[in-house]
């Protein structure tokens, strides 16, 4: 059943244009001990993802996309990591394995290595807070180095559509990172607009979340909205400032 799908045909073409024929297990090959998974760090929609260590890369963090689950997805996040993973606020990537179902009724699964960010979450940090915000020079800092990792990705004509503290990481020596590429999208070439909106409803902005599930268009704006947020008050900002709290 390989290549059954458009994705995956896509997939393969990603990391391999002159291989069609290929099998993923041949384009990705199974890790064969280059890496090994350590303690749990996180897990979402995509799957759960590890603590690590790669045989060249030391440390790193391991995410386990399910691709029989969501090829499109996987795809689109593969996608986005080798086209943005250069950046510096963006966590680096360092390749994928593919791992062989045990059984035919198993699910395939690609075993993601990503530079690891070793700080936490913002959204941990918040946390850590115990209610109260970050100090402004914090949110300040934090703020210019989302907005440079999201400049890179639009000056390339792409959105992310997911940033929120869960996806903003930091690493050991608090540099700046963001992951989850999962939701992101190509601008349309000729409008240079996103025309579909999606995210995570509690951090999308009012532009995106009205045009959820519409055939309808919004700019790189929108993706600059940046939430940083506790139990008690939310600090809205964004690059045109129209929005504040
Ligand atoms: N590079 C990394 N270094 C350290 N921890 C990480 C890294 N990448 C992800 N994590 C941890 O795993 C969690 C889930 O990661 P990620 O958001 O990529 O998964 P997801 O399945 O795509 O989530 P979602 O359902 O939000 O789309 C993160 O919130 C974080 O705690």
């Amino acid at each position: 059943m390989l290549f059954c799908a458009p994705w995956r045909k896509t997939l393969s073409l990603l990391l391999q244009p002159q291989a069609e024929s290929s099998t993923l297990s041949e384009i990705y090959k199974p890790p064969n001990g280059r890496l090994t998974k350590d303690v749990l760090l996180g897990g979402g929609g995509t799957g759960d993802v590890y603590k690590g260590r790669h045989h060249r890369r030391g440390v790193v963090a391991v995410k386990i996309a399910n691709i029989s689950r969501d090829e499109e997805s996987v795809c689109r996040e593969l996608k986005f990591l080798q086209q943005f993973g250069g950046h510096k606020n963006i966590a680096s990537y360092y390749g994928a394995y593919y791992r062989t179902p045990l059984t035919e009724c198993s699910s395939e699964l690609l075993e993601i290595v990503l530079e690891y960010c070793g700080g936490g979450s913002l959204h941990n940090l918040i946390s850590k807070t115990n209610g109260q915000s970050l100090k402004e020079t914090w949110i300040g800092y934090v703020c210019k180095e989302v907005l440079k990792g999201l400049h890179h990705i639009h000056k390339n004509r792409a959105v992310h559509r997911d940033i929120k503290s869960l996806n903003i990481m930091l690493t050991e020596t608090a540099k700046v990172k963001i992951i989850d590429f999962g939701n992101s999208w190509d601008l349309d070439p000729q409008t240079g607009l996103c025309h579909e909106a999606d995210g995570t409803a509690h951090w999308m902005a009012p532009e995106a979340i009205r045009q959820k599930g519409q055939r309808l268009a919004y700019d790189t704006k929108v993706c600059c909205t940046y939430n940083t947020c506790n139990n008690t008050e939310h600090l809205l900002i964004s690059v045109n400032g129209t929005w504040k709290q």
